[in-house]
């Protein structure tokens, strides 16, 4: 059996349609990247993954159990980054790991060796308050990762980073590799370095589904997007072509 299971799921808002009749599977250790435009569905789609939102129909399953009827066990077992960072403003970096880490019944000593792994060690005794954007998606990813969660959801890793958080949340996220990975990003080109797996969606549908080993290079991934999305992955972000911003 799968791990992640997504079956027919679709989420209206009103009129407007977020994610629309979405199927796919994750296998345990499965990187997975979903490429799209602005409005695409992606945020959409990790929302629903991460139990902060429900669907209007079909079925999300984690090892077979359901992610959308509350069940504290499984929520348990995700490990979720979105815009919204989940960060307690006025404690330290530390702080806030050590508070998830209790809720979870982890050492502490995780979070030490998590502020190390995010390269944060020495600011670890800061509030969050004065963190930069990456510094705080870090300390976001270091919180998601405590209780070592077997689904790790990501929305958007690579925006609005500097060179040094983005090169730490990649090579964090390159390291994980016994656990599945989602994560959604306009960035083809890194989104291509990192995933076993590319998920590419259009208005809500998912229009591709490419094994990334299969793929030669990422000219190739994005002519694969061209045939079959609206746009690109990048479209109204400031990114090239293949959406690396230089
Ligand atoms: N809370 C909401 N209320 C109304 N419409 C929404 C809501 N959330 C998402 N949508 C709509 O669902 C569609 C998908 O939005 P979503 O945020 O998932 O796209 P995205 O691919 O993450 O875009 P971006 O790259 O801009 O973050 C859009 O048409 C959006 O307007």
């Amino acid at each position: 059996m799968s791990l992640v299971s997504v079956d027919g799921v679709s989420k209206h808002f009103g009129t407007h349609v977020g994610v629309n009749d979405i199927s796919f599977d994750l296998e345990t250790g499965e990187t997975a990247v979903v490429v799209g435009a602005n409005g695409a569905g992606k945020s959409t789609l990790i929302r629903l993954l991460a139990s902060l939102s429900r669907p209007t129909s079909g079925r999300l399953e984690l090892d077979g159990t359901s992610l959308t009827d509350g069940n504290a066990a499984v929520r348990a077992r995700l490990g979720v980054v979105t815009h919204a960072t989940m960060l307690y403003d006025e404690l330290t970096a530390r702080e806030n790991l050590r508070l998830h880490a209790r809720l979870h019944g982890v050492d502490p000593k995780r979070c030490e060796q998590l502020l190390e792994t995010v390269g944060l060690a020495e600011r670890g005794g800061e509030r969050v308050a004065g963190f930069s954007h990456g510094m705080s998606k870090r300390v976001s990813l270091a919180r998601a990762l405590v209780h070592d969660p077997d689904l790790l959801l990501f929305d958007e890793p690579y925006t609005g980073l500097d060179q040094t958080s983005l090169r730490r949340i990649t090579s964090v996220l390159e390291g994980i590799d016994d656990r599945t990975v989602l994560v959604s990003t306009h960035d083809l080109a890194r989104g291509f370095e990192l995933a076993d797996r590319l998920l590419f969606l259009n208005d809500g549908r998912l229009v591709g589904d490419l094994e990334a080993r299969a793929v030669d290079d990422v000219e190739d991934v994005l002519e694969a997007y061209e045939t079959r999305c609206r746009g690109r992955p990048g479209e109204n972000q400031p990114a090239d072509r293949t959406g690396i911003h230089r």
